[in-house]
């Protein structure tokens, strides 16, 4: 009996000091691993918001772009959370009526409201950037274009958003912005990865944006534009071709077959058996073209389809001039481009009018793209109507000639060849943001790409509480080893007899 009681003394486990190092380290353990799984729980996302209005020619879009509020605006990745597309068409097209514009905008408004909680409405920018319908009434009537401002701007006013202004854009604007858009959505600008050039067509004017490694600016500075992002020096290539969207330019194809005066025209890029009567002065109503109008016309010409894609590529090459280039090299009309290099994503009307032909698919042999259009524009008119029931027949009538125009602006144009046409991707979005211009010129006007590449620490948050966990556990353990002499299995045992 007196010996079993002097063994349970002497045990070492028993003894003050290791019960109180043993609780402490039971504790510690405990404390570290809640403090690990705390701050790695996930806390509930708090966003901020910012809205751009993209006053296109044909129509405006309203785009609302979130980010999370608690990090810092070098890791928060923004996304579009919600667009709405303005019923009706481009401000530009309510110059004689501008409050009407204003008007127009107040549905897609009022469900920005909706979408972005109440609370953040104040410290929500919204921005509206106009292209090239208004660069284009600016030019041709320079009030007009300044009353339709005013009203748009007094219809935003009325919002509870922290309005910052409508402008238009210049085309280098919007030939760079939709270059940084494409880029970071898909992540090539922190990491310093090869950049995607960006092809954009729009109604009035079309853009074209890359990075060549033989072009450093120097040849006609006014296409250069240079960028630091993220610790990385971009030396861009840019050109917006004013007039060159595919509206204006199914306009300058007509302007050209209608300039030698017969009242009935056999269109190339029209299905055969397509017949409208279609007036003048709406035909020659826009800078691009008013310069072609003919002295003397009739009110009105008819406009018979005929359905051959190469004499459509004809027509279309007439609109491009070749003859002059100061430069090293041209695309068209005496504009420097360096040579092609690298990916490229076109996007807007490029994706509308390719997806529309199930043409979206690069891999599909240039050769093959144009035999593909030479039977769908050879297509009977009625056939064409039969097959899409649901689409408006003003749409549907112009789809041979878009084709036509993007092949031949991309060939003849930019000189992309057979092998680089595979080089090109159509998109609409990336990673469920819009490709366009406006997501770069949000980025840009709240400063959220940064320079410099933010200082990261070398490990991440959670690394670094798993690693500081493990090293404790690790000490403890050893302590714990440490005090082997003193453990009951190694300490002598003592003899009952
Ligand atoms: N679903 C859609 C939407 C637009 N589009 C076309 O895409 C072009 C968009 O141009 P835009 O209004 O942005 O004009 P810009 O100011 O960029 O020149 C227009 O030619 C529209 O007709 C289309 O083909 N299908
Ligand atoms: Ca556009």
């Amino acid at each position: 009996m007196s010996a079993q009681r002097e063994m349970k003394e002497k045990n070492p486990w028993h003894t003050p000091v290791t019960i109180i190092i043993t609780v402490i380290g039971v504790i510690a353990i405990v404390a570290l691993v809640t403090v690990a799984v705390l701050q790695n729980r996930p806390v509930p996302q708090k966003y901020k918001y910012g809205i751009v209005l993209d006053a296109g020619s044909s129509h405006t879009a309203l785009y609302i772009y979130a980010w999370p509020a608690e990090k810092d605006n070098n890791t928060g990745r923004v996304q579009q959370t919600h667009s709405c597309k303005v019923k009706g068409k481009g401000i530009s097209s309510y110059a004689s009526e501008p409050l009407k514009a204003g008007e127009s905008l107040k549905l897609c408004m009022q469900e920005a409201e909706q979408k972005v909680p109440r609370k953040r409405h104040h410290q929500t920018p919204l921005y509206l950037g106009a292209t090239a319908g208004m660069r284009l009434l600016n030019m041709e009537n320079s009030k007009a274009s300044e009353k339709v401002f005013q009203a748009v701007g007094a219809a935003l006013q009325k919002f509870p958003f922290s309005y910052q202004g409508a402008r238009i854009l210049s085309g280098q604007e919007e030939g760079a912005f939709g270059w940084v858009t494409v880029n970071y959505l898909d992540d090539r600008l922190k990491q310093g990865l090869e950049t995607i050039g960006a092809l954009d067509l729009g109604g009035a004017s079309t853009q074209i944006s890359f990075v060549s490694d033989n072009y450093d600016g120097s040849e006609s500075p006014s296409n250069s534009v240079t960028f630091r992002l993220y610790g990385n020096d971009y030396n861009l290539y840019t050109h917006s071709f004013l007039c060159y969207g595919k509206d204006q330019v199914l306009r300058l194809a007509l302007a050209h077959q209608t300039q030698s005066g017969p009242t009935t025209i056999l269109d190339p890029c029209f299905h055969p058996g397509y017949t409208e009567t279609k007036n003048y002065s709406v035909l020659y109503d826009s800078p691009c073209v008013s310069d072609r109008k003919p002295l003397e016309d009739p009110v009105t010409f008819i406009h018979n389809g005929q359905g051959n894609f190469q004499q459509c590529q004809e027509v279309v090459k007439s609109v491009f001039n070749f003859t002059t280039c100061k430069y090293s090299q041209c695309s068209f009309n005496g504009v420097f481009q360096p040579h092609l290099q690298g990916p490229f994503g076109a996007f807007s009307a490029y994706y509308f009018v390719m997806n529309f032909l199930n043409l979206t698919d690069t891999s599909i042999p240039l050769e093959t793209v144009k035999e593909k259009l030479t039977s769908y524009c050879a297509t009977p008119w009625k056939e064409i109507v039969k097959q899409h029931p649901n689409v408006k027949l003003s749409y549907l009538a112009e789809y041979c000639f878009s084709g036509t125009y993007i092949i031949t602006l991309l060939t003849e144009g930019y000189n992309f060849t057979s092998k680089s046409y595979s080089d090109i991707k159509f998109i609409k979005k990336i990673k469920g943001s819009d490709a366009g211009w406006t997501l770069g010129y949000m980025l840009n006007l709240t400063n959220m790409i940064p320079a410099e590449a933010p200082d990261t620490p070398p490990l991440p948050h959670a690394g670094y509480v798993s690693i500081v966990t493990v090293m404790a556990l690790l000490l403890f353990i050893l302590f714990i080893v440490s005090l082997r002499p003193l453990w009951p299995s190694c300490s002598k045992q003592p003899q009952i007899v």
